[in-house]
């Protein structure tokens, strides 16, 4: 597919400019409005000397041979509108089709099954739901990527497969920028076949003309600015090769979508004012955005000064064009503004000379579906204003009135001007909530949580293949991301001696990552080049006796880097767990799997799915049930679940060098597993299965307070399996029947209660000794199990997790004596230990929904209150904010940690696995 035409060289339009009429004053090439206003084609000359071009009303044309036969193959009327529009635009072809969209699914029809598309991230919803159907019935892989960053879709062009980048710019109605001509460049040195298509209706020929910027078909839904009166419906494509014009010019005929002649008609006639119309628009805009920026609304424009894609947006485009859109911070108060301006008509759609008001998220973009809609940033309260020619001053006084109707703004007596009204601090917290993930691309905030595991059976052979039993318990880890407007990356670890640092994301080694393509997952062994490149780089000038942090650090920027590549958000991620650190329960699983997810959710690599269903009522027999009583468990779908338990065992295996990956599954998937490392399984196949039965069972968990270092001991047990292989295989061989027969057991209907508690406090001791011959006890575990061992208590203890110090796990017999409990417990704190009755088997991951209304202010009490009584109020914990950070991250940070988990609880509606 070569072009036919130089892009670089503009074709020569039918409007010659005429010659010099004297030697020292030449004439000047005519300008955009004169070109507009002039519909002149020297092929086409009018019989009569008609001054506006007729309407040919004829479905077909007599004769043989002749230049128009049929009018879905061609019609005079729209042969004078394409003349016209081709040179407005200067590009050599232009046609024209029923709609914008139209349009588009023209374009798209160059496309085969199997080619991919790399398209924005900020779209039209019209245009994603087409992206979506081809991708769905036309085999055409889509890839939607930030294309306000260049670098973002350099990963995702393949020489061989991307037929197709789909820009727009300014985004609607985020009014992002996308630098055309730099990723133009970059494409076609990439990918030098790939086509590049640009949707220019937010700008109009007048304003922006992409094919000047290496682009190869640029289409605009001229029902917008090229019309400009909103009383048609239709779509313009250009371009400068032919053969693309030809290939599109026969699917045209084909489908037989071209525009109508009345419609050319009237688009004819609309495009002479296309200049005269936008200079007074985007005016008018420029006064509504820096009226609206002064309040202190978050206003979106390219021609603010604060605008992050300005500078580029000069340089590709002559104007700022007349949309625009800002947000309030509150959905309902966007509502009550929309529905109170009265010169500003609420509709969908732009570009007519009537200035229009509207919210994207339930009209223009309601077709995204809001999970995608919160992944791809579109705040829920954002208002879009599309700016018409009425007079500048009734525009603003209209939105004015609008604005203090809904309170958005009053008068301040002492400015002696309107200001606008804050929304209370409550309001502001609970739109902190609400704006998880609701991020633009330096918006993203999402809290998330997992548990941490306690392993019954079969720890450390794990690792060589053998089956081993684990449950989580109801100790968390919990994880929030919040953006940062300075370009840095941050780290707080506050159960890690408070650790905190931060870099400039640009400083950072990307140039060691190499990107995992679309579609591919981490390869098992870890890329050492980026380790090392991230220990000799940002970790470099760290503290050596930060050495726990350094290497939690090293596993987050790991991350980072890898699945950051292309949108490189500047964040804080904040970490606190109620689990001990270190003590073989977990928390480098609980914080990896935290880590994972909130770095897949900031980067999009993953998205949630939309939100639950309202639970039907009774009376509504037909509305969907929900089951309300599983508190949100099963939204995160598997495959999701999957997603982030892969990143997070890369997770680990920065930690741990070689973890057998049971901790990460149960912080990800929660309950009870029986799990089979694959590849190297011992007693069958890998893989996992969840297990019921130890939800009812009662373990008392001691942590010794011993550190120990997992990594450590793994490589210890490999050592000794290569140095005594008999010795060793012959424990893995006896630990793998342990988990057979405690699986058995937890499954067997028939046997009794007693017995299966004498069963597994058997196999507990039975496993306990192996790992004491595997040298990975200590004496202060064995102190533990003496302790707990001893009359009149006689239970049973081993050590669980990697062992060397950590925890130690106790089975309670349901019928334990409450007292002889207590008094266990104190024995064991009069020695320094620390001990925890915990349950196991809850919940694995969890995501604070970004849906549900949240509630800050009054966390959920946890337990249940008898009806009738009243509960006293809680104390809501989010005390002395300072109003200049990010609320919830300060709530978050500042949060006791006896109450972290009610308090997050109480934040609103958890989703999990
Ligand atoms: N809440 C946390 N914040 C930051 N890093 C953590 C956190 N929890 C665990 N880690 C990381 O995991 C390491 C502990 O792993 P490990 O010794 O295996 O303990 P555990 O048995 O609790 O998983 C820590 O040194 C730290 O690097
Ligand atoms: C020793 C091992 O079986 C469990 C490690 O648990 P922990 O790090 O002590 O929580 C190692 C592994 O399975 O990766």
């Amino acid at each position: 597919m070569t072009p036919t035409i130089d892009p670089k060289v503009p074709p020569q339009h039918d409007l010659p400019t005429p010659d010099p009429e004297s030697p020292v004053r030449s004439r000047k090439p005519y300008r955009f409005s004169t070109l507009c206003a002039t519909v002149e084609n020297p092929d086409q000359k009018d019989q009569y000397g008609s001054s506006s071009v007729p309407i040919y009303q004829s479905a077909t044309f007599k004769g043989v041979g002749n230049v128009y036969d049929y009018s879905r193959s061609g019609n005079p009327t729209r042969s004078h509108l394409e003349h016209h529009v081709a040179k407005i635009s200067s590009a050599a072809h232009a046609l024209t089709v029923s709609s914008g969209m139209a349009a588009l699914d023209v374009i798209l029809r160059i496309l085969k099954p199997g080619d991919e598309i790399i398209a924005g991230d900020d779209l039209y919803g019209g245009t994603n739901r087409l992206l979506t159907y081809i991708r769905s019935h036309g085999g055409v892989i889509v890839h939607h990527v930030d294309t306000t960053n260049p670098s973002s879709i350099l990963p995702f062009i393949n020489p061989n497969k991307t037929a197709m980048v789909l820009l727009e710019s300014p985004t609607n109605p985020l009014l992002k920028i996308a630098d055309i001509a730099a990723i133009s460049k970059d494409v076609k040195e990439r990918a030098p076949d790939a086509i590049v298509v640009v949707d220019n209706t937010m700008m109009s020929p007048y304003l922006q003309r992409p094919l000047e910027h290496g682009a190869d078909i640029v289409y605009d839904s001229a029902t917008k600015y090229l019309s400009g009166h909103h009383d048609l419906m239709a779509g313009v494509i250009t371009c400068n090769r032919d053969d693309l014009k030809k290939q599109m010019a026969f699917t045209i005929n084909s489908v037989g979508n071209a525009l109508a002649p009345n419609d050319c008609f009237l688009l004819l006639r609309g495009t002479k004012t296309l200049a005269l119309r936008m200079d007074r628009q985007q005016a008018t805009s420029q006064l509504v955005a820096t009226y609206l920026h002064s309040l202190g609304f978050r206003t979106h424009y390219p021609g603010l000064p604060n605008h992050p894609g300005r500078e580029i947006h000069e340089r590709i485009a002559s104007g700022n064009g007349a949309v625009l859109s800002f947000e309030t911070g509150d959905k309902e108060m966007s509502e009550r503004i929309v529905g109170g301006a009265r010169l500003w008509g609420i509709s969908v759609s732009f570009g007519c000379v009537n200035s229009l008001i509207s919210m994207p998220c339930v009209m223009s973009h309601a077709s995204i579906d809001p999970a995608t809609r919160a992944a791809r940033g579109l705040p829920e309260d954002l208002i879009r204003l599309c700016v018409g020619i009425e007079d500048p001053v009734d525009l603003i006084d209209d939105l004015e009135h609008a604005l203090i109707d809904a309170g958005a703004i009053a008068f301040d007596g002492q400015q002696h001007k309107y200001t606008r009204v804050m929304p209370s601090t409550n309001e502001e917290l609970n739109r902190a909530v609400e704006k998880l993930g609701l991020g633009e691309a330096d918006e993203q905030e999402w809290f998330v949580s997992a548990p941490g595991k306690v392993i019954l059976f079969g720890e450390h052979a794990v690792v060589h293949g053998v089956t081993a039993i684990a449950a989580s318990v109801d100790l968390r880890c919990y994880g929030l991301t919040t953006p940062r407007n300075d370009r840095k990356l941050s780290v707080h670890f506050a159960d890690i001696d408070n650790f905190y640092h931060e870099w400039n994301v640009d400083s950072l080694p990307w140039d060691a990552v190499t990107p995992i393509a679309a579609g591919q997952e981490h390869p098992d062994i870890l890329d050492q080049t980026l380790i090392d490149a991230i220990v000799a780089g940002p970790l470099s000038g760290l503290d050596e006796e930060a050495k726990h942090a350094k290497t939690a650090g090293l596993a987050f920027l790991y991350m980072y880097l890898m699945l950051s590549h292309s949108r490189r958000p500047a964040i804080n991620f904040t970490a606190r767990a109620t689990l001990p650190v270190g003590a073989g329960l977990g928390s480098s699983a609980s914080f990896s799997t935290c880590a994972a997810t909130a770095l897949l959710l900031v980067n999009r690599t993953i998205s949630l799915p939309p939100p639950p269903q309202p639970a039907s009522t009774a009376s509504d027999s037909s509305a969907p049930h929900v089951h309300i009583s599983h508190q949100g468990r099963r939204f995160i779908p598997p495959s999701i679940a999957e997603q982030v338990n892969k990143w997070a065992f890369v997770s680990e295996k920065v930690l741990h060098g070689n973890p057998s990956g049971i901790d990460n599954s149960v912080a990800v998937f929660g309950g009870a597993l029986a799990y089979t490392r694959a590849g190297l399984a011992f007693g069958g196949k890998g893989g996992m299965e969840q297990i019921q039965g130890f939800k009812s069972l009662k373990f008392l968990l001691t942590n010794s307070k011993v550190p120990r270092d997992t990594k450590k001991l793994v490589a210890g047990v490999g050592v000794l399996k290569a140095e005594e292989p008999e010795l060793v295989d012959g424990i893995l061989k006896s630990i793998q029947s342990i988990s057979e027969e405690a699986r058995r057991a937890l499954a067997d209907p028939e046997l009794s209660r007693t017995e299966l508690l004498s069963a597994l406090s058997a196999l507990i001791r039975e496993n306990h000794q192996h790992l004491v011959t595997l040298g990975v006890s200590h004496p202060s575990l064995e102190t533990i199990r003496t302790a707990t061992a001893a009359p009149p208590y006689e239970l049973s203890t081993k050590l669980t997790g990697a062992g060397g110090g950590g925890c130690a796990v106790t089975l309670v017999p349901d019928d334990f004596e409450e007292g002889a409990l207590d008094k266990l417990l104190a024995e064991l704190v009069n020695e320094k230990f620390v001990p925890y009755l915990t349950s196991v088997g809850g919940s694995g991951l969890g995501i604070l929904s970004p849906y549900t209304p949240p509630n800050l202010a009054q966390p959920q009490p946890q337990t249940a209150v008898p009806s009738g009584q009243v509960t006293p109020p809680e104390t809501p914990g989010l005390v002395q904010i300072d109003a200049a950070d990010p609320l919830l991250r300060l709530a978050f940070e500042k949060q006791g940690l006896s109450d972290l988990t009610q308090w997050a609880n109480g934040l609103g509606r958890w989703m999990y696995v």
